[in-house]
């Protein structure tokens, strides 16, 4: 395996009982890109991130990242995800769920502090780092938990969904934030529905009813589909468009 190569995928598929949801995966994504994943809803996006950030396993096929075969515990620490619900503590404060994911990367003292400090200023929770999550908006628990995601400061970031239910304005920071850490090194692998976030994207990946239609740049695929725009593209490769 290349060293550049963050992410690999090997004819990974998985089943659920008798249900194919994966068929076949075959994926390499370079280190420092970002990379998004797009189909329509059921297609197996978020199937695929999970085995990919370690929380899944595949039914045959191989995941590795930064060269590990996954799933491994050791990579916890390498990996930052935010799952498309949100995992946190809804009895305890920000500030408490920050501390508790900081321990488990084991950050501690000053550098807690700092880190638990930037994140929450990125996400613009910066005031209410002393609230309780139960008190929190639904926008406000996924901006937490993308802050959570980047605590540790990790190689690989893994987001599904991650701006649903967050406003534009600070829609555009993050991935003002997300472009900056891709140029600092960080592999990114996003999942969207929202198409001027795929635009954003170095490479998109098309999935469709777990099969891995297209991959390339957003002009790539649009002129490979004579579209105008991802959506049309998106269209074409979800099987609307004719
Ligand atoms: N644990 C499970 N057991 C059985 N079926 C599952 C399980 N997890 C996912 N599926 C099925 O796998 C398919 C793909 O689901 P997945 O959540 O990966 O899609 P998605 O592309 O992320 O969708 P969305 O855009 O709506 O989030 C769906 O038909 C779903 O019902």
């Amino acid at each position: 395996m290349t060293t550049d190569i963050s992410i690999q995928l090997h004819g990974v598929s998985k089943q659920f009982d008798e249900k194919v949801v994966l068929n076949g995966i075959t994926l390499a994504v370079p280190k420092a890109q970002i990379f998004g994943l797009l189909g329509p809803s059921g297609s197996g996006k978020t199937t695929l991130v999970r085995m990919i950030a370690g929380i899944d396993v595949p039914t045959s096929g191989t995941v590795h990242v930064l060269g590990q075969q996954m799933p491994q515990l050791a990579m916890l620490s390498k990996i930052g995800y935010m799952a498309q619900s949100d995992a946190l503590y809804a009895e305890l404060t920000a500030q408490e769920n920050l501390e508790f994911f900081a321990s488990l990367y084991g950050l501690t003292g000053t550098k807690r502090k700092q880190r638990i400090h930037d994140v929450m200023e990125l996400v613009d929770l910066g005031s209410h780092l002393k609230k309780q999550i139960s008190n929190y908006s639904g926008g406000m628990k996924r901006r937490l938990s993308l802050a959570i995601s980047l605590l540790h400061e990790p190689g690989i970031l893994i987001l599904d969904e991650p701006t649903v239910g967050i406003d534009p304005v600070l829609r555009k920071s993050i991935w003002q934030e997300l472009t900056n850490l891709s140029q600092q090194g960080t592999t990114i692998l996003v999942t969207t529905h929202v198409m001027d976030e795929a635009d954003k994207c170095h490479q998109l990946g098309m999935i469709r009813d777990g099969i891995l239609t297209a991959v390339g740049t957003p002009d790539e695929l649009k002129q490979a589909t004579s579209s105008a725009t991802i959506e049309e593209a998106f269209l074409y490769y979800g099987g609307v468009k004719q």
